[in-house]
């Protein structure tokens, strides 16, 4: 699938000045509820009001969602507030109960992304309609399985889409509920510029007061939106509780979060990053040639080697290199995990080389 700028049409017709907000509970519960959050969000930056009617719960007997009684409720937010409305859909049945109820935006969910039967019925449910579609990562670290499911949207014939980053299940315990694995959301982003990307802080973090942090860092990588939680009395939601924050909080969030330019046409601005963008193309030219210096002289160690007849592995050689590396490195202000994972891919480079050799005729 190729890039195409007509993906993030939908999100530059909607003109805002400032990132794209979906906000609402994590479920319908009530309509008074449904109601009463909408209102409070109506004078605010939302543009979107989200409300989970269908949930995909990890174990059986919790709350599974109202059913489609809630896709009512969204109508009415509509009607009464002008907000657009915006629902998770995981199978052929939801999509044609939220396209009878005029949804807006429709989502498909961590869980679902996982499953190319399931996204693909989704996509034939959709074809020939022209509602935004959001896309979750997986709930695995699999930006092939991501993108996969895009595409299965996209040949439907959907154009209006975007993609939510929502974290990552790890088996170990960490400070999120969801590992946020920024890679692969910005390598997401270098694939495909013109998809929205909106961040979910609110699934990556599982705790409101992290919220913040993880939104900044969004808005800092150039995310295009945020889809954030929102309950009027959070402690009492009948679903991710612990994660939810209420109307007045978001709005807070909204006035702190720093909202920086993708860009600055200001002459001197440009001048001056044109000078420091030169300096470093001069540098990577370097590590280049470096670089090809270097696997030279991996080919003629090769050489030596196969008149040898000696193995090209030298574990004891390779972490001697490794720990001196770690140590210049911290001279120069690197990380032990950069020059790990620098090192690593020049020695596997260095092998292949020494490979070709010994292998060579
Ligand atoms: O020193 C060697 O024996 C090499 O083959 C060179 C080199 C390297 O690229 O630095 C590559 C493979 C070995 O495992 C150790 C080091």
């Amino acid at each position: 699938m190729e890039n195409k700028k007509e993906f993030k049409s939908w999100l530059e017709g909607h003109n805002l000045p400032h990132p794209l907000v979906i906000a609402g509970p994590c479920s319908a519960e009530t309509e008074e509820q449904v109601l009463k959050i909408a209102h409070e969000l109506k004078d605010s930056d939302v543009t979107y009001y989200r409300a989970g009617i269908w949930k995909p719960r990890t174990r059986p007997g919790n709350f599974e969602g109202v059913g489609a009684i809630g896709l009512k409720w969204l109508q009415r937010v509509k009607e009464e507030t002008g907000l657009l409305t915006a629902t998770e859909v995981a199978n052929r049945n939801h999509v044609e109960l939220a396209l009878e109820h005029d949804i807006d935006m429709l989502w498909i969910g961590a869980r679902s992304t996982v499953s190319p039967f399931i996204v693909q019925e989704i996509a034939d449910a959709l074809e020939g309609t022209d509602k935004v579609v959001l896309i979750k990562n997986p709930v695995n670290p699999d930006l092939a399985l991501w993108i996969g499911a895009v595409e299965r949207i996209h040949n439907a014939g959907i154009n209006k889409l975007g993609v939510i980053h929502r974290g990552f299940s790890t088996y170990d315990k960490s400070k999120y509920r969801n590992n946020p694995e920024w890679q692969i959301a910005v390598d997401f982003q270098t694939r495909f510029p013109d998809i929205p990307l909106i961040n979910d802080p609110s699934h990556i973090t599982g705790k409101r007061d992290m919220i913040f942090d993880v939104s900044q860092t969004a808005l800092d990588l150039n995310f295009d939106g945020l889809m954030i939680e929102t309950h009027h009395t959070p402690d009492k939601a009948w679903s991710d509780a612990a994660q939810q924050v209420t109307p007045d909080t978001l709005k807070q969030i909204f006035k702190d979060l720093r909202i920086r330019k993708t860009s600055d046409d200001e002459a001197v601005y440009k001048q001056e990053l044109n000078q420091l963008r030169a300096q470093i193309d001069v540098v990577d030219q370097d590590l280049i040639e470096t670089m090809g210096r270097r696997m030279k002289i991996a080919d003629t160690i090769g050489a030596l080697k196969k008149e040898r007849n000696v193995a090209i592995l030298q574990s004891k050689r390779w972490n001697e290199i490794l720990g001196r590396m770690i140590l210049l490195g911290e001279e120069q202000g690197l990380s032990e995990e950069f020059i790990l994972k620098v090192f690593k891919a020049v020695h596997q480079e260095s092998i292949a080389h020494q490979e070709k050799v010994i292998k060579a005729e």
